[in-house]
């Protein structure tokens, strides 16, 4: 059998990267010979199968016509004809392009010579048959924008052809929030909202976000003004506080979009803007099928992150009932998340990455000591019914205030 490892496994070698999913594109093969083989078959859209003994991927060389709108409109041929170089032709960039052999490479498309360069280039006229590669293009960025990586200039042409023709807008959400999600997930999520806006396809995927940029705000606690600037550099920081991680990705995304829907007249201040900001980011959540670990921790960063700014001023009550609305006394796990999207929140601005940010720790210390008091404390002072919640409440603020002055 004639198999070649290809995709980001090569690509991330090329790059000195940790390797990844290890997939491989197999030649001169039918379904019946791979299932012969003892391969697995796996998925429905395209002739994937499993390696009996690893594990990993063998899809069968294909070519695929564009017969329809939108992603889903393409018509698979897999048979022993198709060659490598058909299959690799097929695919978004030339650095995704490349095949490798008993450590031989096989590289029609220069996709080596684009590591080398940095540059994220399309593989062919191809490209714009499927509206999701612009995302796609984003993604990479937020990934390897670190490594000094730059969208060819052809490539980002072709980019805003295919977000000016609306095909954007057909994407279903499950693909836009994958690559969303693992944008947030990478090292640097600014470089997928900058890729975005300058392929004008942000204003079709996140119309909330968009709406930010262009937006002022104060200058004394935003030396960066913009608020869209703002929640880049909010997003870049919750990936350096919290690599990996897409659920405070999201959060620290969508903290201030209330701030697109204040009155200009009231610019720069954003009086109301953390309630503001709910509707329309339930709104994006819903539209995106957001998984719900995501946008309640989204949802709780957008009303509180000012509070836990200013925390030290609170009343014991007050900080008391920031932690009930968040669900913190069942859903201790919450809090961390929190204090981190606040804290990036806080370091997102420009020269402030540095800044200590003590209300963090100080939200999880009073946080613990709330926790520690439990219903079978109160129970056992012979309590029922409602009084129960009103005697818990009571012993958890004054647990609050001892902890901060006692
Ligand atoms: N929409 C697409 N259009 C063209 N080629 C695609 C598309 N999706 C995937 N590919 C090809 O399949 C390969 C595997 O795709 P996948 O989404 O797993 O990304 P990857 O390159 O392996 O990166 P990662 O390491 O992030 O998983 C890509 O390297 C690319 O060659």
């Amino acid at each position: 059998m004639k198999s070649y490892l290809v995709g980001g496994a090569v690509r991330d070698r090329l790059l000195g990267l940790p390797p990844g999913d290890r997939d491989h594109v197999v030649v001169g093969e039918t379904a019946e010979s791979m299932r012969a083989a003892g391969f697995r078959p796996v998925g429905r859209d395209f002739p994937v199968f499993l390696h009996p003994d690893s594990g990993e991927e063998y899809a069968l060389a294909r070519t695929e016509r564009k017969t329809g709108r939108g992603y889903r409109g393409f018509e698979v041929h897999a048979d022993p004809s198709v060659t490598l170089e058909q299959d690799l032709e097929r695919r978004d960039f030339t650095i995704n392009a490349i095949a490798e052999v008993d450590g031989t490479l096989v590289d029609p498309f220069g996709g080596a010579r684009d590591i080398e360069a940095r540059v994220l280039r399309h593989v062919g006229p191809a490209f714009v048959e499927d509206p999701l590669r612009v995302l796609r293009a984003a993604r990479f960025m937020a990934r390897f924008a670190g490594l000094g990586f730059s969208v060819a200039p052809e490539t980002l042409v072709l980019m805003r052809e295919m977000a000016a023709g609306g095909e954007l807008a057909e994407l279903v959400p499950e693909r836009v929030w994958q690559e969303l999600s693992r944008a947030l997930a990478a090292p640097t999520p600014s470089a997928f909202l900058r890729t975005l806006r300058d392929a004008c396809a942000l204003s079709a995927v996140l119309p909330e976000v968009d709406a930010l940029y262009g937006v002022p705000q104060r200058a004394e606690y935003h030396p960066e003004v913009d608020t869209g600037v703002h929640v880049e550099l909010v997003c870049d920081m919750a990936a350096r506080l919290a690599p990996g991680d897409a659920v405070v990705g999201f959060a620290a995304l969508t903290h201030d979009l209330g701030k697109a829907l204040t009155p200009a007249d009231e610019w720069p201040k954003h009086i109301a803007h953390e309630r503001r900001g709910l509707k329309p980011l339930a709104a994006l959540c819903a539209r995106l099928k957001v998984p719900g670990v995501h946008r309640e921790l989204a949802m709780a960063a957008c009303r509180e992150h000012l509070n836990v700014h200013r925390l030290d001023q609170l009343r014991d009550s007050t900080v008391h009932d920031l932690l009930a609305r968040c669900d913190a006394f069942r859903r201790p796990e919450r809090i961390a998340p929190l204090a981190l999207v606040c804290e990036a929140d806080k370091r997102g601005r420009l020269g402030r990455a540095d800044d200590d940010y003590p209300q963090g720790r100080e939200l999880q210390r009073l946080h613990a000591a709330a926790i520690r008091v439990v219903a079978c404390d109160i129970i056992a002072d012979g309590l029922t019914g409602p009084a129960i919640g009103e005697a818990l409440r009571k012993a958890r603020i004054a647990a609050i205030g001892k902890a901060r002055r006692g």
